[in-house]
């Protein structure tokens, strides 16, 4: 292994995900320097570097991601893209959508759909999974959201997250392809925004489509309707991304039968703790990159405004000063675990405090899904075919080749 190249790009694709903390191991540092595309950037790992990274406003991710995957994630005028007090104001308004009776709805809403497709999977002789959780995760989506979606459109949606999510770390055709897609996604989720205003469509008060066509910003003023849009993208895409989490439940599952033949017995003790192993253990965000909003020192470094720093999620969740045998799937270190507690060392959907930071808002709705899927994956009738179910780390986002097959007897 090259120590640290002077451009960084080719060895983080080749070497994916353990990029950043293979080189943080081998220089016996928690941060290094290098570049990617030929723009010098800071590498940082460990629960310091998320609290550096994450709190007092530190960092903005204004300029931060490049164009090709910022437009095909959280996209610009999105709560993402803010800082400070409209930040924190903009990110209430998400908060508001996960108090717990919203989680149950999401969670039930699920079940309802999972036992809708798994009646369809009885004509069938093989499933992939992956496909599977991404259509019924995008009906639950639109439901919960309160957005109406006609049964012709679904594959079409379905297919759109899908692009948006597999594409959004890829250059060139793939990328133009998913950002061409998704313009069309956008506008319809703008025209159900201007519906919504007009009176001609109505959603239930709570409903994410309800809350951002009336949420207004801290100058008083309405979204318009394109933020709007980007907004509602921001709940529905990334609930379909879950479907990769869910997969990963799955494989665990496969690996670790002892956890099915517990919760299959009903004994779901530690349910939450399964749920909370596979959002760390499995890869899924490498990285975030943020750009510094003010000079500081960390380790002896100097930042200034402007400078481009990332954060390493996956090495931070594999970090041996945090995790006793980080590489091993061991739900049992959640027992009694809170993320209140420790807002620094589980990052996989970024570190802090919800309500200031950037920290992600879908948490509670992923950990619901999360555990709605892991008692259905264990209670519905179906085989595992022999497959390939390694799952390659010099691709992002990760998953397994198959993308987990299921076969009934
Ligand atoms: C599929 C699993 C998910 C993963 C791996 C994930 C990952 C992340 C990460 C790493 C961040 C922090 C980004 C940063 O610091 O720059 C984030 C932020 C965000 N996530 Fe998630 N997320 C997931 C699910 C969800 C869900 C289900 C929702 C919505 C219901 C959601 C909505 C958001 C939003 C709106 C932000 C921006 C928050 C802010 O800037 O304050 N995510 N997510």
């Amino acid at each position: 292994m090259e120590a640290v190249p002077f451009d960084s790009t080719i060895a983080f694709l080749r070497e994916g995900y353990p990029f950043i903390s293979s080189r943080c191991d081998a220089l016996g540092t928690d941060l290094f320097t290098s570049r990617l595309a030929l723009r010098p950037i800071t590498f940082i790992r460990g629960a310091e570097a998320a609290e550096i990274f994450y709190a007092h406003d530190r960092f903005t991710r204004v300029g931060a991601l490049p164009p090709p995957a910022q437009h095909l994630l959280q996209d610009a005028g999105s709560v993402h893209a803010l800082d400070g007090g409209a930040h924190r104001h903009r990110k209430a308004a998400f908060l508001s959508l996960v108090a717990p009776e919203a989680m149950a709805r999401l969670g039930d809403l699920f079940e309802v759909q999972w036992h809708a497709a798994a009646q369809q999977w009885q004509g069938q002789r093989r499933v992939v999974l992956h496909e599977q959780a991404r259509e019924i995760l995008t009906r639950t989506a639109c439901a919960w959201a309160g957005v109406p979606l006609p049964e012709h459109l679904v594959e079409r949606r379905t297919r759109e997250f899908g692009l948006m999510i597999d594409n959004a770390a890829r250059f060139g055709p793939p990328n133009w392809y998913a950002r061409a897609r998704r313009k069309a996604t956008d506008r319809w989720a703008a025209g159900i925004i201007e519906d919504l205003r007009s009176g001609e469509l109505t959603a239930p008060e709570g409903t994410a489509v309800h809350l951002f066509a009336q949420h207004r910003d801290l100058d008083g003023e309405l979204l318009d309707p394109e933020v709007a849009a980007v907004e509602l993208l921001n709940i529905l895409r990334p609930t379909v991304a879950v479907a990769r989490f869910i997969v990963f439940a799955a494989v665990a599952l496969e690996e670790h039968p002892q956890w099915r033949a517990a919760f299959a017995a009903g004994d779901e003790s530690d349910l939450e703790a399964f749920v909370h192993e596979v959002r760390r253990y499995y890869p899924f965000f490498p990285a975030v990159p943020g750009r510094a909003r003010k000079a500081f020192e960390w380790r002896g470094h100097r930042f200034a405004p402007g400078n481009w720093v990332m954060l390493d999620l996956y090495g931070t969740c594999h970090d041996a000063r945090l995790w006793e045998n980080p590489h091993s799937f061991a739900p049992e270190r959640f027992r009694g675990w809170s993320w209140e507690e420790h807002p620094w060392s589980l990052i996989a959907q970024g570190a802090g405090r919800h309500g200031e930071d950037h920290r992600c808002p879908g948490e509670w709705s992923t950990v619901e899904l999360l555990k709605r899927a892991t008692r259905l994956l264990v209670t519905t009738d179906f085989q595992v075919p022999v497959q390939d179910l390694s799952i390659p780390l010099d691709h992002f986002p990760a998953l397994p080749k198959s993308g987990f097959v299921l076969t009934r007897s």
